[in-house]
């Protein structure tokens, strides 16, 4: 049985305190250069209790599927007969050590989700270690038997807590030891044996980078197919044969009309954010790309998302057996986007935007990447130029300028990425703490996932969303995704100098001391002849170093610079015609 503890899943967390760039500049846990946090977090680290695999009540929505119910405690003596009935499972060399976790009384028990308990083979194990990962996130661990066993999934779990491996291993265990083993097609041009759609070319190339990793350490090879690229290299690759086919739709069905790919032999197909890619109006696509599968029975359906609203189910039910499984971490909870989150609201004219987000990023971003969205192509192109070092991304841009923008992001080349919706789904980036959305996006799942760009992996972050006061309605998405927003105003002077004098101080205290010789004079030419005091024009060198030279009053209603909002109170009622 699980043995972390399981917190209530309405209650947001408390956000760990701000890392100031000073703290990230020591902090052993980033990569000196990027910034990139290196050390994966543990499934111990994430907000809902790892649930063991195989646990079925027969309450779905129809009458042979079936949720994947977190089971009730198990005595000691059962517990003992499951971990004995698991053993079994799991194959010959993992008599290892297991990794453990801290409970909160302090003691250390048996992981639960290690590796070691799933039906992993050593060379995707080996993988998976070298990758920091030790133990499996709890939707992986609730539906890892489920896929190896053969039954079609529908997978839902808040952002960031892990779904792609939730697919990606027991495909590939399935392939290489399990079910698929013996009716997959190997050798020289091979037809694929999986079929992943996903919404974004973005996303389809983090995915397919996972099945690469993963998959090559097991000797399956993948492709990528996405609009925007050349047709020829994908078609060679189609030509020489692969196990695991990754695409947006549109390519996937130009490939299948063209005559490369045949999806007769295909083991699996998943539909990664299928919401998002049945909104985009790809239904017609995806269903003409499904039907190739000449016989429905023999291949294995998974759909995941974070966000599942009810007429995706309908469909869902379409596309997947009758007997499929539901494993479901969000559900009925109130709280449907990240709660590793800080949820934020301020008001803001559209007018304001651009002169307040810089400082939004001041006292927001602890020196992290961040992601500003807006809800138009035009908008982010606009906003990326005016905002320094930041850099756009979206549908109208070039397809190898999108690639290269991306990855400079990835590697920290440039920490401020302004993009539309195309960023919003799945996006994984390293250290991204602060997403800002121009204003309120039209439905509850484009904040939620929008958001969940930041708090990833057990990781903390913010999200700020800004608002007219005067025409955005915030309550709409506050009902729906069951977020509690912090209403804060525009940055104050005080807020902004607070939040960057630790950044300013670090930048001085790291310049070399060969210099100072140079500049002694100078100083001591400054100290005599300004007339100020020291500490006065040290705090004007910190403000200079960080780039901060003016003092900005600000609306606390509208954001807008100098205007100042003033609260009139009256000893008597005032009245008024209305
Ligand atoms: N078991 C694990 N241990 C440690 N890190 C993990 C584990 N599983 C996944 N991760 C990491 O967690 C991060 C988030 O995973 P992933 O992108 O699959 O989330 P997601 O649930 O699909 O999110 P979204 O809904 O936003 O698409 C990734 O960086 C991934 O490498």
């Amino acid at each position: 049985m699980p043995s972390l503890s399981l917190s209530d899943p309405d209650t947001p967390k408390p956000i760990a305190k701000k890392k100031t760039k000073t703290q990230s500049l020591t902090d052993p846990d980033l990569d000196g250069v990027s910034g990139k946090k290196t050390k994966k977090r543990k499934a111990s680290d994430l907000e809902q209790e790892a649930m063991p695999p195989a646990a079925y009540n027969n309450d779905g929505d129809d009458e042979t599927s079936s949720d994947l119910v977190q089971p009730e405690p198990a005595s000691r003596e059962d517990d003992n007969k499951n971990k004995k009935k698991k053993k079994k499972k799991v194959v010959k060399s993992e008599e290892k050590e297991q990794p453990l976790v801290t409970e909160a009384n302090g003691e250390k028990k048996e992981d639960p989700n290690a590796l070691s308990n799933f039906r992993i083979s050593e060379p995707l194990r080996q993988k998976l270690k070298e990758k920091g990962i030790e133990s499996l996130f709890p939707i992986q661990a609730m539906t890892f038997d489920t896929v190896l066993d053969g039954s079609d999934l529908v997978g839902r779990a808040r952002t960031g807590q892990g779904k792609t491996l939730a697919f990606v291993l027991p495909i590939l265990e399935s392939l290489i030891n399990g079910p698929t083993k013996a009716s997959r097609k190997t050798g020289f041009g091979r037809t694929p044996s999986v079929l992943v759609l996903l919404p974004t070319r973005e996303l389809a190339c983090q995915v397919h980078a996972d099945f690469d990793v993963y998959g090559g350490a097991m000797g399956l090879s993948s492709c990528c197919l996405y609009g925007g690229a050349p047709y020829q290299g994908q078609e060679i690759k189609l030509r020489r044969g692969v196990d695991i086919v990754i695409g947006t739709p549109g390519r996937v069905k130009d490939h299948i009309e063209k005559g490369n790919i045949d999806l007769s032999q295909l083991k699996f197909r998943v539909l990664d954010e299928a919401d998002e890619m049945l909104r985009m109006g790809f239904v017609e696509d995806v269903e003409m790309i499904l039907g190739k599968v000449e016989n429905v029975n023999k291949v294995q359906t998974l759909l995941f998302s974070a966000t599942l609203p009810d007429w995706v189910k309908q469909i869902a039910a379409r596309f997947l057996k009758p007997d499929k499984k539901t494993a479901d971490l969000v559900g009925n909870t109130k709280m449907k986007a990240s709660i590793n989150v800080r949820h934020i609201v301020l008001p803001c004219t559209s007018s304001a935007r651009a002169q307040l987000i810089p400082d939004i990023i001041r006292c927001y971003s602890s020196g992290g990447r961040t992601i500003v969205f807006t809800e138009t192509k035009e908008s982010a192109s606009q906003l990326a130029g005016i905002l320094t070092g930041a850099k756009a991304l979206h549908g109208d841009i070039q397809q190898s300028t999108r690639e290269v923008t991306l990855s400079g992001f990835r590697s920290g080349k440039f920490m401020t990425l302004v993009a539309t919706n195309v960023a919003a789904r799945g996006l994984d980036i390293n250290d991204v703490q602060l997403i800002i959305q121009c204003e309120p996006p039209r439905d509850v799942e484009a904040y939620i996932h929008r958001s969940g760009r930041t708090g990833r992996a057990g990781n903390t972050g913010v999200a700020v969303m800004l608002y007219d006061p005067k025409r955005s309605n915030i309550s709409r998405i506050e009902r729906e995704s069951g977020v509690k927003f912090e209403h804060v105003s525009a940055p104050q002077p005080d807020d902004i100098a607070k939040a960057v004098s630790g950044e300013a101080a670090e930048m001085i205290i790291q310049v070399s001391d060969s210099v100072v010789p140079a500049f002694k004079s100078a100083a001591e030419d400054l100290l005599n002849n300004s007339g100020l005091p020291v500490i006065e024009l040290l705090a004007k060198a910190l403000a200079k170093a960080v780039g901060y030279t003016e003092v900005k009053q600000r609306s606390l209603l509208t954001s807008m610079e100098n205007y100042v909002t003033l609260l009139l109170e009256t000893g008597k009622p005032i009245y008024t015609q209305s």
